[in-house]
């Protein structure tokens, strides 16, 4: 009987499991418990720059859930946005939203996007991109629109925008791959479980 493949997604995030789930994944969630803010405190102050730093959290997160977990292959993931020299989290509450939109308009920012898989405590694998989004100037009575229509699913967004849905409005242009903007490099991590015998067969 050939050993079951158990696939765990270390994260809290809905949107990772959606893409995920819409592929045709089978798995578990196991949210890491990680603090994140102090690895990013620790890494940033030593002059680590975004994308090492998303890389590190990602390998953090799929690590540390392997070794609960010895015999499943964990994902972990992780997305830094940053613009100018600041790096954002996901904002608290509707008017962090709001701050975190009028602070990003008429501007471009990067996202790193990390992700990683990780066996028996072990990081089997990782991989990183980055996309550049360029937000319109947009003015204060659209953004009172958006935000009432885009609602509180804008909070599990590092951006406050979830770009499959109303924040495509907020955008004058966007560089780099979408499944990683929505916070999981889908293609290259199905490449892989698949090398693995995990999702459609080859
Ligand atoms: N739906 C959607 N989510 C987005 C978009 N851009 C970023 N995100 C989410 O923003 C979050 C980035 O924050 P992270 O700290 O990497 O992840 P998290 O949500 O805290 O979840 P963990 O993996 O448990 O750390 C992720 O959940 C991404 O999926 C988008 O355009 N659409």
């Amino acid at each position: 009987m050939p050993e079951e493949k158990v696939l765990v997604l270390a994260s809290q995030s809905p949107s990772r499991a959606r893409l995920l789930a819409r592929a045709g994944l089978v798995f578990d969630i196991q949210p890491a418990r990680v603090d994140e803010e102090e690895v990013k405190h620790a890494m940033r102050g030593a002059g680590a720059a975004a994308r090492d730093t998303a890389v590190a959290l990602a390998e953090l997160k799929a690590s540390r859930v392997s070794r609960l977990l010895p015999s499943a292959f964990v994902i972990g993931a992780d997305q830094i946005l940053e613009c100018g020299d600041l790096w954002f989290d996901k904002p608290a509450d509707m008017d962090h939203a709001r701050a975190h939109l009028l602070s990003l308009k008429g501007r471009t920012h990067r996202l790193a996007n990390a992700v990683s898989v990780a066996k028996g405590g072990a990081v089997l694998w990782r991989y990183v991109d980055e996309a550049r989004l360029t937000m319109r100037n947009f003015d204060e009575a659209f953004l009172d629109n958006y935000l009432a229509l885009a609602g509180e699913d804008i909070l599990t967004s590092v951006g406050a925008y979830q770009l499959e849905g109303p924040g495509a409005h907020l955008f004058a242009r966007i560089e780099g791959d979408f499944f990683s903007i929505l916070g999981l490099p889908l293609l290259p991590l199905l490449d892989f479980l698949r090398g693995h015998k995990i999702g459609i067969a080859a």
